[in-house]
């Protein structure tokens, strides 16, 4: 059993490489944590300085409470798995797996006992005598599994262990890998690039960009309440619909997000509409998943959004349909550039931006909108909100407002509807469903979840 604690961790290699930025999180006692993020995003560096085979450039690594920073890799009770297996090719099945309890001097009778006990658990009882190049690559993975349990483990660590496997192996070896830990009951950080592997086997994903943790949670709450723009981009597929919608507040009453011509209405009574009247007369972004999108007849009431089939895609179980609605699109190279949630250790880097940008007046109202005749009845929120918007880096800003590209908003349809690119579409959303970020990329309704 083994808890894992990282404090304000940052390494930079010797070529100045910044390949972990102030990272604090927690692993609980038998928790099953998956570390997410794109290929270079630092995830497998985080592994190794809990595992001890780097050393924090700063920050602490505490393993049951206790900072670990000085113990040697074998003195920290953790067992690793790679994605390349790491197994010895001239030894048996068997002498593989019974390896480190050779090195652990174990008596060679009860050394096969539980070489035989871990091999039947783990399906591979019937080819003990082969060597690794006999195995498929499924059965070399459940050999690397074995060897690194065997030795009863507090602490797995396991980097992209199923990648070199084809999607169908992978997907039967992800359930039993994820049964297996938690039968043991071992706390397990699991890296890995694949979002379908993180969502389907971790208790919480913790989500890397460039280094910085961007967010944390269960994978419902991720994937539902993401933290950040560059999270809710990255999560799910379609990607999720992100929309620049400009916020006017009719005090009491409702928020309007106008997106181009056509405009959603938030109640005042929502949870979420405090926070986003902070953004009076701004820009923000709107997300909104192809699930929380249904289409109607045109002339259905409630909040309903109308435009045009630009493309179709057909994906055999269902259809996409993306449609102009007349709305901008926030640019995804732009949603990169977006700042990570502020939690733990990267909160404070975000304040001291923050306040260096605090006081400075640079909210612009939205000349196209104010023209719009909305605003007669509307309170005045100008100044307010937490300063912490007025950020050097904003998705909506650095597109430049006369190279906007139109959002296609995707839409899941049936397998093969009958629709055709440019047939008018109408489509019901679910205001409840609706994300809020603000031009830096954060969570503007950051108590919801
Ligand atoms: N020894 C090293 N020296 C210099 N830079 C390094 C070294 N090891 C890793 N890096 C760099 O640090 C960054 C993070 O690497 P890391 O392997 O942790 O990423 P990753 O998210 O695990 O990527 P992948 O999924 O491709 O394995 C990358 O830019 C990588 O090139």
């Amino acid at each position: 059993m083994a808890t894992v604690a990282l404090r304000d961790v940052s390494k930079v290699f010797g070529d100045g490489t910044l390949a972990v930025d102030n990272v604090s999180l927690d692993v609980q006692d038998g928790e099953f944590m998956v570390l997410l993020g794109p290929s270079g995003c630092g995830k497998s560096t985080v592994l190794r300085i809990v595992a001890g085979l780097e050393d924090p450039t700063s920050g602490a690594v505490l393993l049951d409470g206790d900072v670990a920073n000085d113990l040697a890799p074998r003195e920290r009770k953790v067992a690793m798995v790679f994605q390349d297996f790491g197994l010895y090719p001239h030894m048996s099945v068997r002498d593989n797996i019974g390896f480190p309890l050779r090195i652990a001097g174990i008596e060679p009778e009860s050394r096969s006992e539980r070489v035989a006990d871990i091999a039947s658990a783990l399906g591979i009882g019937d080819v003990l005598a082969r060597k690794p190049g006999q195995l498929s690559g499924g059965q070399r993975q459940r050999v690397a599994m074995g060897r690194a349990i065997v030795r009863r483990p507090s602490l797995f660590l396991m980097d992209e262990p199923l990648s070199n496997l084809d999607s169908g192996l992978r997907a039967e070896l992800r359930a039993e890998i994820s049964a297996l830990v938690r039968e043991l009951g071992v706390t397990t950080i699991y890296v890995t690039h694949d979002q379908a592997e993180a969502l389907t086997m971790a208790d919480r994903v913790a989500i890397m960009r460039k280094g910085v943790l961007q967010d944390v949670g269960t994978p419902t709450q991720v994937y539902s309440r993401p933290g950040t723009l560059y999270v809710a981009a990255f999560l799910g597929s379609p990607r999720m619909n992100l929309l620049e919608a400009s916020v006017y507040v009719h005090l009491d009453r409702y928020i309007a997000l106008h997106l181009g011509d056509q405009a959603l209405y938030l109640p005042w009574h929502d949870m979420r509409a405090r926070q986003v009247a902070h953004f009076h007369g701004e820009r923000i972004v709107v997300g909104v998943r192809a699930e929380a999108l249904t289409p109607v007849v045109p002339d259905t009431p409630g909040d309903v959004l109308h435009g045009r089939v630009r493309y179709l895609e057909h994906h055999g179980h269902e259809s996409l349909a993306f449609l102009d609605i007349g709305a901008f699109a926030v640019p995804v190279d732009d949603i990169a550039g977006a700042a990570p949630v502020p939690t733990n250790g990267t909160g404070s880097r975000l304040s001291k931006v923050a306040a260096m940008f605090r006081g400075r007046n640079n909210s612009h109202r939205d000349e196209e909108f104010d023209g719009n005749g909305h605003h007669g009845s509307s309170a005045q929120f100008g100044g307010g909100g937490t300063g912490a918007r007025n950020q050097p880096v904003s998705v909506l800003e650095q597109s430049g407002r006369h190279h906007r590209a139109r959002a296609e908003v995707a839409v899941r349809l049936a397998p093969y509807p009958s629709l055709r690119v440019g047939d008018p579409m109408s489509v019901a959303i679910r205001i409840d469903q609706l994300h809020f970020f603000d031009a830096r990329g954060q969570r503007i309704d950051v108590g919801w979840r």
